[in-house]
């Protein structure tokens, strides 16, 4: 039989095979968990029949030591508030829960729990849980309702015992820390703290549980939870990313994880999640504002309006006690259980719910009451090994598409002309107004953005220009001959789309039945040598008399017979005139074909006259030159009419016509 995992794609293959060693791990709910959280979401399509689907079902098969049923095809499940609820698989620990294990085992549990519960603000709901039945908020088949008033006798709060004033000081900064943000490494240094002082741990608990109660905004208690869940996490060492959304998911999720850590039982877990969960705490009385006060000024506990300093000790009343004895009972502190905007002293008479005034559990129900499932992202920091870390190579433009650009921002200016009422009113547009640091352009929303024809050319050139080889090698022996290229590529109007540099290699110099044929031949070796995209060039100089010679063969005779024997070649003539011509070539690599490019300038041969430097040009006078030889006029004025200017013009024109196609074949 074939595989199913052949032809699937090796990330979908990885996710597959750890989500069915999860699901063979945690049963059947935790499926239908992850069913539901990611019905609409197309990487876990396999989950509900879509690709992969068979495969996940032999996986999963083979980690239940089972036959993989058939797949038949299936609708994702819509998300419902109300879902199936599956049994639970998860047995209940055995109550009560055992307090995690290591240096910080004073801090049970129920401490915990009910400081999670004051931050929550109370009440009820059924026993029993699971993850499943958490996150969906629903209630576990055939198990009885909780009680709340049940939940709350057994949940009693902890003596809060007495710490020195330095400890209780250092906590009061651990809180503090949190105020803002409940960064990593202030919940890290906090955790440190509590763990140094793990002898301690009941004291420093009793007191976490009572600050929690009175910290000024929802996001504060929250931090603070966070802190507890820290600590809690660590002590059940063992580490796992959470992965649910929203304010009250997290918190049920959170809740989940220790039961799954075995910190609480999946009892006790339904309990908070009641009280959390709860509107409203039956037969729990809301604090008179006196007594909130009286407690809020206790020794080192900062009011409900207070903010706390970092690192700063409450006053201690004149005369107090510094220390009461470790494990010594506090006065009792009043019972803030419930939602009770009382509370918070100095909001009540507003009448208005805020973020702030608004405890975390009520705050966490309305929130989850508005959410649409699905619709909360959860932030995940990126993977570094996960992710690219330069950017791919940037496509080569075809010339199709940079048509295309063309076309576009054409299109757009028509529309720009013919929308505007006027061309009045387009230019208007345009216009900067002197009061105005921004143009009337980036401000006007009915008129599309212009692009003006020069950024639309710097465009198309930064394009086609990219779209050229690295460089394009100027094959000559000849300095002078280079120079001139330089000078004539400089000096034209337009650019070149690709760099040109030069190699000097002295290339045989061949004989041919023609001027073309022997241009060509040396191109090709040109591109042999360098492997690559190559220009060339052959000069001529040819006599009318002399039926073109000496032609391509001017180099020997001007070495032989220099400028005078130049000229004395034509003793027996009365015809003088010559040509020069001058055979560009052009050859994308080597095999490759070669283009010619084909420039003359007529003229006459004379004495020789002007600087000696450059080849027979003291004794060609052209036509166009206004009496003067090649050597006695300036570099502008010869490249203009000369053999050499008219040939590389017709190079540059077939290039930038032909950028694209002469890059793609020079591959
Ligand atoms: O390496 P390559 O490019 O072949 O350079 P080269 O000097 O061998 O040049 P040619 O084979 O084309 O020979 C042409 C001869 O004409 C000379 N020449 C070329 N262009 C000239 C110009 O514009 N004016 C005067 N003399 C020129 C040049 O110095 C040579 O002696
Ligand atoms: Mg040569």
């Amino acid at each position: 039989m074939a595989d199913p995992g052949n032809g699937l794609a090796p990330d979908l293959r990885k996710r597959i095979e750890i989500m069915a060693d999860h699901i063979a791990r945690n049963g059947a709910e935790f499926e239908t968990t992850v069913k539901q959280k990611n019905a609409s979401n197309p990487q876990f399509a396999f989950l509900y029949n879509g690709e992969g689907a068979e495969y996940y079902q032999q996986v999963l098969a083979k980690h239940r030591g089972t036959q993989a049923p058939p797949v038949a095809p299936l609708r994702p499940p819509a998300p419902s508030p109300t879902p199936v609820v599956p049994a639970p698989v998860m047995p209940a620990p055995v109550m009560p829960a055992p307090a995690p294990a290591g240096q910080f085992s004073g801090m049970t549990a129920p401490m915990a729990m009910t400081a999670m519960a004051n931050m929550a603000m109370p009440l009820a709901s059924p026993p029993a849980a699971s993850l499943a039945t958490l996150l969906r908020g629903g209630q576990v088949q055939g198990a009885p309702p909780v009680e709340l008033a049940d939940v709350l006798r057994r949940w009693k709060e902890p003596q809060v015992l007495a710490l020195t004033p330095e400890v209780e000081r250092q906590l009061h900064g651990v809180i503090a820390s949190l105020e803002h943000m409940a960064s990593r490494d202030a919940i890290k240094s906090g955790r440190l703290w509590i763990e140094c002082n793990s002898a301690l741990a009941p004291h420093i608990a009793s007191h976490i549980m009572r600050r929690v109660s009175f910290l000024v905004t929802c996001a504060h208690r929250l931090h603070v939870l966070y802190l507890v869940h820290d600590l809690l996490q660590t002590e059940a060492a063992r580490k796992e990313p959470l992965f649910v959304t929203g304010v009250l998911m997290g918190v049920l999720r959170l809740v989940q994880l220790w039961v799954d850590r075995g910190i609480l039982s999946a009892q006790e877990a339904e309990e908070v999640k009641a009280i959390t969960m709860a509107k409203e705490l039956p037969g729990v009385l809301s604090p008179q504002p006196q007594q909130v006060t009286a407690a809020a000024m206790r020794p080192g506990v900062p009011g409900p309006s207070q903010t706390m300093p970092p690192m700063a000790g409450a006053p201690r009343p004149a005369g107090a006690p510094c220390l009461a004895p470790y494990g010594a009972p506090m006065p009792p502190v009043p019972m803030l259980h419930g939602y009770q905007k009382q509370a918070l002293a100095g909001l009540q008479q507003t009448g208005i719910q805020t973020p702030e005034t608004v405890p975390v559990g009520v705050l966490a129900s309305m929130i989850a009451s508005v959410a649409t499932p699905g619709r909360h992202v959860r932030y995940k920091p990126l993977d570094p090994a996960m992710t690219p870390q330069t950017l791919p190579p940037m496509e080569v433009p075809t010339p199709q598409l940079l048509a295309k650009v063309e076309e576009f921002y054409e299109d757009l200016q028509d529309e720009v002309n013919s929308s505007a009422a006027s061309k009045g009113r387009f230019e208007e547009h345009l216009r900067f107004d002197t009061d105005d640091p921004f143009p009337q352009l980036f401000r006007t929303p009915q008129s599309p953005p212009s692009i003006p024809p020069v950024v639309v050319e710097a465009l198309r050139r930064a394009m086609s220009k990219r779209a050229m080889p690295q460089a394009l090698v100027f094959v000559t022996g000849n300095a002078k001959k280079l120079e001139e290229v330089k000078h004539i590529l400089a000096s034209g109007e337009e650019e070149l789309p690709f760099e040109v540099t030069s190699q000097k290699v002295d290339l045989p110099e061949l004989q041919g039945a023609s001027t073309q044929e022997i241009a060509v031949q040396k191109c090709r070796l040109a591109a042999e040598h360098v492997k690559g995209p190559v220009m060339c060039e052959d000069t001529s100089l040819c006599y009318h008399a002399l039926k073109g010679l000496p032609g391509p063969y001017i180099k020997w005779f001007l070495e032989k017979l220099g400028h005078e024997g130049l000229n004395k070649l034509l003793a027996g003539y009365e015809d003088k005139s010559a040509y020069a011509q001058c055979l560009f070539t052009l050859c994308a690599g080597p095999g490759k074909e070669v283009h010619v490019f084909d420039g003359r300038t007529e003229g006459k041969i004379v004495e020789a006259r002007g600087p000696k430097d450059f080849g027979w040009d003291p004794v060609f006078e052209a036509l166009e030159g206004e009496g003067k030889t090649f050597a006695e006029m300036t570099k502008e004025a010869k490249n203009a009419i000369s053999h050499r200017g008219r040939a590389l013009q017709q190079l540059r024109s077939w290039l930038i016509a032909n950028a694209a196609s002469f890059a793609e074949e020079s591959k």
